[in-house]
């Protein structure tokens, strides 16, 4: 496990607005970094440009040093896994069936289903508490039991690299933690999450990445992003930054709007 994911002087235009504009970014192996910002800042087209869903205007993505653009697609997926902001499935398709195409890329067409690969999707379901779910069809999970799968999906993929955007997304407050837990607690996993709740941001991530206007404000550890100048410069928002007594991690409370 030893992936490493890297971008430079990445930008992503549409029509002729940079929603991405020159960004940087060195994520290191087994990091949790977490990216943050405000509404249309662009943290989900970086996500998208480092998973190689969208083309990018000018830069690079580097995955172990190599030119995404020039890594076959299956074996990108064995190293990258994404949850996009809003996953669709087509319909019918029950949770086991969604799961149990995280292992395609590890399988050329005319391999047999293995234990292992089965293994690895039990695992997942149970990671993601879905066991009881699996033969459901999607739609007509809940919001949350859905967002479940797709997270259970990236899980079984078994890369080295999570890009989750919004992974809390329609979670109640235990499943949140769940799903971080989960996905911070496995060793060696590399992630890279988008997350508009600057609490779990702060209490999860080792990295912040801030955004606003397609830049990234400011990058690294933990205590030295989540700063009350530093949010106020990239969300308009005075806030207090107090220490969480039991973890030590910072604890974000907005106070008001300054704009
Ligand atoms: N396919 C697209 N076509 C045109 N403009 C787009 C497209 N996708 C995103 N944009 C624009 O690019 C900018 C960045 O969007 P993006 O979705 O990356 O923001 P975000 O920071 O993830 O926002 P949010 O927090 O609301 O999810 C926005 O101005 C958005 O309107």
């Amino acid at each position: 496990m030893s992936t490493t994911l890297r971008a430079e002087e990445l930008v992503v235009r549409f029509g002729g607005h940079a929603a991405v504009d020159g960004v940087g970014l060195t994520v290191p192996t087994g990091s949790v970094t977490a990216v943050v910002g405000p509404n249309g800042c662009g943290k989900s087209t970086l996500l998208r440009a480092l998973s190689r869903l969208l083309p990018t205007d000018s830069g690079r993505v580097l995955l172990d040093g190599e030119d995404v653009r020039r890594t076959p697609p299956r074996a990108f997926a064995r190293k990258v896994a994404l949850l996009p902001q809003e996953p669709q499935a087509p319909d019918g398709l029950t949770v086991v069936d969604l799961v149990t195409r995280g292992r395609d890329p590890h399988r050329r067409w005319y391999d047999q289903w293995s234990r292992p690969d089965e293994e690895i999707v039990l695992d997942a379901l149970r990671r993601t508490g879905l066991a009881e779910l699996a033969d459901r069809p999607l739609h007509t999970l809940s919001g949350g039991q859905r967002q479940r799968a797709w997270i259970a999906l990236a899980l079984a993929q078994r890369t080295d690299v999570l890009l989750l955007d919004e992974p809390t997304n329609h979670l109640d407050v235990a499943h949140q933690l769940d799903v971080l837990d989960t996905v911070t607690s496995l060793r060696g996993l590399t992630v890279v999450m988008v997350l508009h709740d600057l609490g779990l941001a702060a209490r999860y991530a080792e990295r912040v990445v801030a955004m606003r206007d397609g830049r990234v404000v400011a990058s690294g550890p933990v205590a030295r992003v989540l700063t009350p100048p530093l949010l106020r410069e990239v969300f308009d928002v005075e806030c207090g930054v107090l220490t969480d007594p039991e973890t030590g991690r910072p604890v974000v409370v907005p106070r008001r709007v300054v704009r």
